[in-house]
C-alpha cells in the first residue's frame, strides 16, 4: 500500500438477526448516492443464498459472501473480497453487513486484518438492536444469543435501538439505560425502520483525521468523543464447540439444481434450514404457519409464490412479525425459505413446508 493513498472509509453493520441491518443499509445506500458518492457493499450471509441482495439496487456493487461468516470460516476471503470491489468499483465508502450471528470481535479482527494490506480505514461500527427483543431477552437474561446481543452492543460506536414503534414511552427509556450501562461512549440512536434525521455521526467518522494505520482494535477513536468502546469490550473470542461445517453441500451458481429440502448450516448455536419450495402455497396459510412458528426460529426470510396471488413475493418474518413484498427477480431465483433460530425441530418445520404444498395443490382453483 502507498504512503498517501487515499483510505476508502468502511462501515461495520452488526446487529442481531432481524434487527433491521438491511434496512439500514438501504438508509445509508439513499444517503450517499444522493450526494453523488459510490457506496459499495460486502453481504455475509449463513445461507447459500442472499435474498437481502434483492432489496439493493444493481447500481450498487456488491459483493456476496455466502455459506459461512466472516467471524470465522470466511475471515481470510474478505480482504479479497474488499480488494475485488476496490479494483472494479474504486467505491467512496464501503459497507460490510455482518451475519446477525456474527461475533463483533471476530469480525473487527477480520476488518481489521484487511486493512492491514488495504487501502481502508474501520470507521464505525454500527450495531442495530430490536428494542423490544432486547427487552425481552434481558428480562430473561441468559442464554448464549442474550450474551452474542450484548457483545454485539458493547462493541458498537453507534447504536441504533430500532423498532420504537413496538415499544411504549417508557419502555424505550429502560432500553436506551440498558444500552447506556453497557456501552458507556457509542451515539444512541432511536428509529422506526433506521430512519435517521441526523447523519453527523457518519460525516463526521468519515471525515475523521485518525490516522489510517490507528485503527479501533488498537483503540483510537472513531469520531471525536466518541471513544470506541472495543478496548473495554468483553466479549468472548472463543467459538466454543464450534464444530459446525460452513460449506454448501451444493452450489446452485453451476446450474445444479438444489435438493428439495435442503442441507442445515450451523454457526456457533444457530441453526439455519433453507427450504427450496416446490410449488405454490396458499397465502393466508403460510401466513398462519409464521405465525406458530415456535419462538426459538428468530428469523425467516424467502421468496415465494401464492396460488391465490397474481405475483412472487419477498417475505420476511422476525419475532412474530412478518412483511410480504411484491417482487419480480432478476434472471432465475428460485422460491426458496431460510430459517434461523436455535435447538428448532428441523423435521417439524420441513413437515409444515411440505403440508403447505401439498393442501395448496389439493384445492381446487389454482394459480390466479
Ligand atoms: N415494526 C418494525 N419492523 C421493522 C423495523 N425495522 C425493520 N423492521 C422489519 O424487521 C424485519 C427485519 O428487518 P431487516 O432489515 O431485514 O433485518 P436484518 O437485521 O437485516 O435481518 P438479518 O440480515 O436476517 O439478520 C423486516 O421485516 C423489516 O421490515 C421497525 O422499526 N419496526
Amino acid at each position: 500500500m502507498r504512503k498517501h493513498e487515499k483510505h476508502i472509509p468502511i462501515h461495520l453493520l452488526s446487529g442481531f438477526l432481524g434487527s433491521g441491518k438491511t434496512t439500514l443499509l438501504r438508509r445509508l445506500l439513499d444517503y450517499y448516492t444522493a450526494q453523488g458518492k459510490k457506496p459499495a457493499v460486502i453481504m455475509n450471509e449463513l445461507g447459500d443464498i442472499n435474498l437481502d441482495g434483492q432489496l439493493v439496487g444493481d447500481e450498487v456493487p456488491m459483493a456476496e459472501m455466502l455459506s459461512g461468516c466472516i467471524c470465522c470460516t470466511m475471515r481470510g476471503d474478505l480482504g479479497v473480497e474488499i480488494s475485488m470491489l476496490v479494483k472494479e468499483h474504486q467505491p467512496d465508502v464501503i459497507f460490510i453487513e455482518s451475519t446477525g450471528a456474527a461475533n463483533p470481535m471476530e469480525t473487527l479482527d477480520g476488518v481489521t486484518e484487511a486493512a492491514m494490506y488495504q487501502a481502508i480505514d474501520l470507521r464505525s461500527v454500527v450495531t442495530v438492536v430490536d428494542g423490544p427483543e432486547l427487552l425481552a431477552r434481558s428480562r430473561d437474561g441468559k442464554g448464549r444469543t442474550f450474551k452474542l446481543m450484548l457483545e454485539q452492543i458493547r462493541c458498537a460506536t453507534v447504536l441504533l435501538i430500532n423498532k420504537v414503534d413496538r415499544l411504549e414511552p417508557e419502555q424505550l427509556v429502560e432500553a436506551q439505560q440498558q444500552l447506556r450501562e453497557l456501552n458507556a461512549h457509542a451515539q444512541i440512536i432511536a428509529t422506526v425502520r433506521c430512519a435517521i434525521d441526523d447523519w453527523s455521526w457518519l460525516e463526521a467518522a468519515d471525515h475523521s483525521s485518525a490516522p489510517p494505520s490507528n485503527h479501533m482494535v488498537e483503540g483510537t477513536t472513531i469520531n471525536e468523543g466518541a471513544a470506541c468502546s472495543v478496548n473495554g469490550c468483553t466479549a468472548d473470542h472463543h467459538h466454543a464447540g464450534h464444530q459446525a461445517d460452513h460449506h454448501a453441500d451444493h452450489h446452485h451458481a453451476d446450474g445444479h439444481q438444489p435438493d428439495h429440502h435442503d442441507q442445515h448450516h450451523s454457526h456457533d448455536h444457530v441453526m439455519v434450514v433453507t427450504y427450496y419450495w416446490q410449488k405454490p402455497v396458499n397465502s393466508e396459510a403460510f401466513e398462519a404457519l409464521l405465525q406458530r412458528l415456535p419462538a426459538n426460529i428468530y428469523r425467516a426470510k424467502g421468496i415465494v409464490t401464492f396460488t391465490d396471488a397474481p405475483s412472487r413475493f419477498l417475505f420476511q418474518y422476525a419475532y412474530k412479525e412478518s412483511d410480504f413484498m411484491r417482487i419480480d427477480p432478476q434472471g432465475h431465483v428460485n422460491d426458496v425459505a431460510v430459517f434461523i433460530g436455535e435447538h428448532f425441530s428441523k423435521e417439524w418445520l420441513l413437515n409444515e413446508l411440505k403440508q403447505l404444498e401439498q393442501e395448496a395443490a389439493s384445492t381446487p382453483g389454482g394459480l390466479l
